[in-house]
């Protein structure tokens, strides 16, 4: 266990998902993930005065703190000191629980109620709509959690894997290295269980995959897995989630990333909200139209992949002949056509290539929208994509990440000072004008964030002072 003067800090990334939307929830298909630089951190200390007790506060929100005492077996109960303004926080509650009980199981050393523990979640200020671009690092929002408007960046996957890993850190007696694949295994395996849990279902578990492990090519576990661990407080739940933790899940992850001088950047599409039960709807028409949906899942994947080993092709040739790609780069950032084919027609080609995969991957999804009924990527997304790659040179296409509907926009561009401003400029000055189902006259706004490939870590002076 970590000394009590030392506060123990691990963050966890954001992801989005660029393609396999629907498709990554069966374990035959490929999700496309990437993982961000907005990270959520949690950081914990050890506290005497009272053992057992953990108090976890956020401070970025108001009514955000959340009380637990630790039972001497391990169990956790909620309580708040002012009964009369019960809070929970259910992804809090089921990560304590999880790992409190998984320690038990597996440490005879460990301790429950050893230490008291004050633990800190700060946010980094994409994961939830800011007033303005300017505001401080982990920006007081004035608001309850549950009033923020989120940005769709994963924050329970990155919340829940951050604070596993810290609270593994800090109270095993023999703690995990989670830079070694062994040590990063079980922090995803025990994340992704309690992740479940607390959202009381069982998804394609790409958030917390790029969570632990950053941006990858994910295929997902069997949800088998998880039906044998039960509820939490049910006889034998410790040594039955100890049994899933530590056995070898049939997930892959295969790293990967963006080529070299191309960027990503996230629009916050603040136009009305995702229709509920897309999941549901899009899963009901491939069951009943199994032939259809499989054609087109098929289709859909095979582009999926052709994106992912464009990349890989990209990086190819970035390391091949540097010059020659810097120069295709900069003239895709000028729109200079003819530049851009003198520059060597393999390297222009590749960037082309990229171009026509995230077109033709539109298409698909387009196709099992309609086919689904669902707005997967709706007219009025479709106007943004194609204003944007049409108008903003060195944009080299333009997705729905995840689900698709109208949270959010994601482009790939060409990592230029010139192209970002222009497709900041372009994303502000676009009036959303909405389709039938939906408000009328949003906004665009950019995040910050962009992508990123380590996954969780440990934190190191990047805390002010004021939070440790
Ligand atoms: N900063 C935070 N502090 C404490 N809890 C948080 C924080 N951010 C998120 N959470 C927890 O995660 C919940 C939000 O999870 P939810 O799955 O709805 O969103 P998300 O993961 O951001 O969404 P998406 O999957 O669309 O990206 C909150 O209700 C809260 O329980
Ligand atoms: C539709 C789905 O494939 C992706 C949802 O992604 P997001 O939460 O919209 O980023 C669901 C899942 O994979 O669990």
């Amino acid at each position: 266990m970590s000394d009590s003067k030392s506060p123990t800090a691990y963050s966890a990334p954001g992801k989005v998902l660029l393609a396999g939307g629907y498709l990554v929830l069966d374990s035959n298909y490929s999700g496309l993930v990437i993982g961000l630089s907005a990270r959520i951190h949690s950081v914990i200390s050890s506290t005497g005065a009272e053992p057992g007790r953990i108090t976890v506060k956020s401070p970025q929100f108001t009514e955000s703190d959340w009380h637990y005492q630790v039972e001497e077996d391990g169990r956790i109960n909620a309580f708040h000191p002012d009964p009369s303004q019960p809070r929970k926080n259910p992804f809090v509650e089921t990560t304590l629980r999880y790992v409190y009980a998984y320690l038990t199981a597996t440490s005879t050393s460990f301790k429950p109620t050893s230490t008291g523990l004050l633990i800190t979640i700060l946010a980094d200020n994409d994961y939830y709509s800011q007033p303005s671009p300017d505001v401080p690092q982990f920006n007081h929002l004035g608001v309850p959690i549950s009033k923020a408007h989120k940005t769709g960046l994963g924050s329970s996957a990155a919340l829940v894997t951050s604070l596993t890993a810290a609270l593994v850190a800090h109270l095993s007696p023999s703690p995990l290295d989670v830079t070694s694949g062994l040590g990063q295994s079980k922090i995803h395996n025990l994340a992704q269980a309690a992740h479940c849990a607390a959202q009381g279902k069982v998804g394609s578990g790409f958030d917390v995959a790029a969570a632990v492990f950053g941006s990858c090519v994910y295929h997902r576990f069997s949800p088998a897995i998880l039906e044998q661990v039960g509820d939490a407080g049910v006889a034998g739940f410790n040594s039955r989630l100890a049994e899933c933790v530590d056995k070898e899940w049939d997930f892959s992850v295969e790293k990967t990333g963006l080529p070299r001088g191309v960027r990503l950047l996230m629009g916050d599409v603040d136009c009305g909200s995702a229709t509920p039960g897309m999941v549901k709807q899009v899963l009901g028409w491939r069951k009943e139209k199994a032939e259809e949906a499989k054609k087109l899942w098929d289709e859909l994947e095979s582009r999926n992949v052709k994106l992912i080993k464009g990349f890989e092709e990209l990086s190819k040739l970035a390391k091949e002949d540097q010059q020659t790609y810097d120069f295709a780069l900069e003239a895709l950032a000028a729109g200079d056509i003819s530049h851009a084919s003198e520059s060597g027609s393999k390297f222009s080609a590749a960037f082309d290539d990229i171009t026509s995969y995230v077109a033709s991957i539109r298409e698909s999804v387009r196709e099992m929208g309609e086919a689904s009924g669902v707005a997967i990527e709706p007219a009025a997304q479709k106007r943004l994509l194609d204003a944007a790659c049409d108008s903003v040179n060195g944009v080299l296409g333009g997705v729905v990440p995840g689900a698709g509907g109208y949270d959010a926009v994601a482009f790939l561009l060409v990592d230029n000072d010139q192209v970002i401003d222009n497709l900041k400029k372009f994303l502000s000055e676009w009036k959303f004008e909405g389709d039938a189902d939906v408000q009328a006259g949003g906004t665009v706004k950019s995040l910050k964030t962009r992508e990123e490939y380590a996954g969780v870590q440990k934190e190191e002076g990047v805390i002010p002072e004021q939070y440790l």
